[in-house]
């Protein structure tokens, strides 16, 4: 069977290393379901993405669908320094998105496959808004934890009270949630964040949060059962992670990194089991330089071996290129091993790697409870400070070892030396490993064949189908025609000109 007969989903994303992969993972999954995929996000990132990882022109074959991928120009000079502001850059996306993306639908549909649906991240939430304007449902893939959504929500709806410059030091109970401190809500709620504008981004999501029909989460019902139940009863979410496990295919090539990772496993095969420290602090997080060094000393006081990722800051970031202390590298010898990007999926699944200092952003986070891997939480901002709650207290596979970036509180060696050594060995290292194999075999129940997060996504995929022959029916034509009279309803502005859409008993499902 060709992919023309498939159904075709477009997939939309922000250009941010911690968006593309856990919506690529979604995309592979839906491939593997038996859909056509289609990636998008803007070209200034999938120039970076061809050249770092395996990407083509081509259909790339995942299970039993396919994924290809079509970039969409920002409208912007390759070295134009306002896509460091989000404030000047998201409506900017928008700008020029409502305008391709329609184009982009439209191309696809003259080429004989047309698309059914919708999917982005937060941060464009506009996606939804083409959708409804082609007639095509749509649907949003959360790339947090439940617990944060649920934090978003109450906060955008004003449904309890949180830190405000009046009060600025109250905690927040959510239902089905443990207590959270006062630093321990996600931090662009306070009312003193540096990054506003993100709490902008995230706030416009919310106020789309009615249109997609779906709200996929990638997080699984064993890992956070309460609140996705109860979560479940107010929004139409479904839990489908671990994303980034996909067992139907498991050496699925096509990969999402922005800059080539480094080799190192030849290195971490080269040492004993559980003896090395992954240090990774994902893709946007800079610290300064007092703070690392302090890192760079605790990890040559503590005696562990260790692979630390130190990524060089995008030129137009403001941030200081960081320097390693002097004479580090040298007193370090073997035992570690610094890189500019690490291939994480592989490194935390080594045997070498003993835990994982981390700043818990979300998808390090799935990754290490997936993996099973013990981690030493050092969040910095964002659902970071959150998670690092929920690591520690709550799923109990790590070790704190700061608040985050507002208690502006310098971390010394001898704090981090002690937390490393926690970590690795001794009963509270050995309780914690338990608690992460725990972990790692429900994720990989959940996405086994009939766990919890399979069959969501087979119910999604149902759905998608099922939708996907409303929105032929209303066009007139079946999806194996080509579906040229969609393409021919979509006006060169964007706004279809499609009646109701009504369903037709007649058509069957192709793939
Ligand atoms: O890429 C960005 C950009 C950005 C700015 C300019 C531009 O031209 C392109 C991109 C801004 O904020 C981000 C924030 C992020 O938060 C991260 O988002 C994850 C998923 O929501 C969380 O889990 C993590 O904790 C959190 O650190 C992740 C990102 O990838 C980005
Ligand atoms: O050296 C690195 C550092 C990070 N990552 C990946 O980059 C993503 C970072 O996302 P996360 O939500 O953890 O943090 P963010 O970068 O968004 O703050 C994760 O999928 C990591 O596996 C990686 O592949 N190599």
């Amino acid at each position: 069977m060709g992919s023309e007969a498939l159904v075709h989903v477009l997939l939309v994303s922000f250009p941010g290393q911690g968006h593309v992969n856990p919506l690529l993972r979604l995309g592979k999954r839906l491939a593997s379901k038996g859909l056509l995929v289609t990636f998008t996000t803007p070209e200034s990132i999938g120039k970076a993405m061809r050249k770092a990882s395996n990407i083509g022109e081509e259909l790339s074959p995942v299970g039993d669908g396919f994924i290809r991928f079509e970039f969409f120009e920002d409208g912007w000079d390759e070295d134009e320094t306002r896509r460091q502001d989000l404030d000047q850059y998201l409506p900017q996306l928008e700008k020029v998105g409502k305008v391709l993306i329609p184009e982009m639908i439209r191309r696809n549909a003259e080429q004989g496959r047309p698309i059914s649906c919708l999917i982005n991240n937060p941060f464009i939430p506009w996606v939804s808004d083409v959708a409804d304007s082609l007639g095509l449902p749509s649907a949003m893939l959360w790339v947090q934890s439940c617990a944060c959504f649920t934090s978003y929500y109450y906060y955008y709806h004003g449904l309890v009270p949180f830190p405000s410059e009046t009060a600025m030091e109250i905690d927040v109970q959510l239902p089905c949630m443990p207590l959270l401190k006062h630093d321990e809500v996600p931090s662009f709620l306070y009312p003193t964040t540096p990054y506003p504008f993100l709490r902008r981004a995230i706030m416009g999501q919310y106020k789309n949060l009615d249109k997609p029909f779906c709200i996929l989460m990638d997080t699984f019902q064993e890992l956070e059962h309460e609140i996705i139940e109860y979560m479940s009863k107010i929004s139409p979410i479904k839990t489908v992670g671990p994303l980034f496990k996909n067992p139907k295919a498991p050496n699925a090539t096509v990969k999402g990194d922005f800059m080539k990772a480094d080799d190192c496993v030849g290195w971490l095969d080269s040492k004993p089991a559980s003896s090395i420290v992954y240090v990774s602090f994902g893709s946007v997080v800079y610290l300064k330089q007092d703070q690392w060094d302090e890192i760079a000393y605790g990890l040559l006081n503590s005696g562990v071996n260790f692979l630390w990722v130190m990524k060089p800051p995008h030129k137009d970031s403001g941030y200081e290129v960081l320097k390693m202390p002097e004479g580090f590298l040298e007193k370090a010898g073997d035992r570690g091993k610094v890189v500019q990007w690490s291939p994480q999926e592989q490194v935390l699944a080594h045997p070498s790697v003993a835990c994982f200092v981390t700043h818990c952003g979300w998808n390090s986070t799935m990754e290490a409870l997936t993996s099973g891997m013990p981690v030493v939480a050092f969040p910095q901002w964002g659902d970071q400070v959150t998670d690092a709650k929920y690591l520690v207290d709550v799923f109990k596979v790590g070790v704190r070892m700061c608040r985050g970036e507002a208690e502006n509180k310098l971390i010394t060696r001898d704090v981090v030396e002690q937390c490393l050594r926690e970590a690795t060995s001794g009963p509270k290292a050995e309780e914690m490993k338990q608690n992460a194999k725990k972990w790692s075999a429900a994720a990989e129940a959940a996405v086994a064949e009939g766990g919890s997060s399979d069959r969501n996504i087979q119910a999604f995929v149902d759905e998608v189908k099922r939708r996907s022959l409303e929105v032929l029916a209303a066009s007139g034509k079946s999806t194996a025609n080509g579906g040229a009279d969609l393409a021919n309803k979509v006006a060169g502005n964007g706004v279809a000109e499609l009646g109701e859409p009504k369903v037709n008993g007649e058509l069957k499902v192709v793939s």
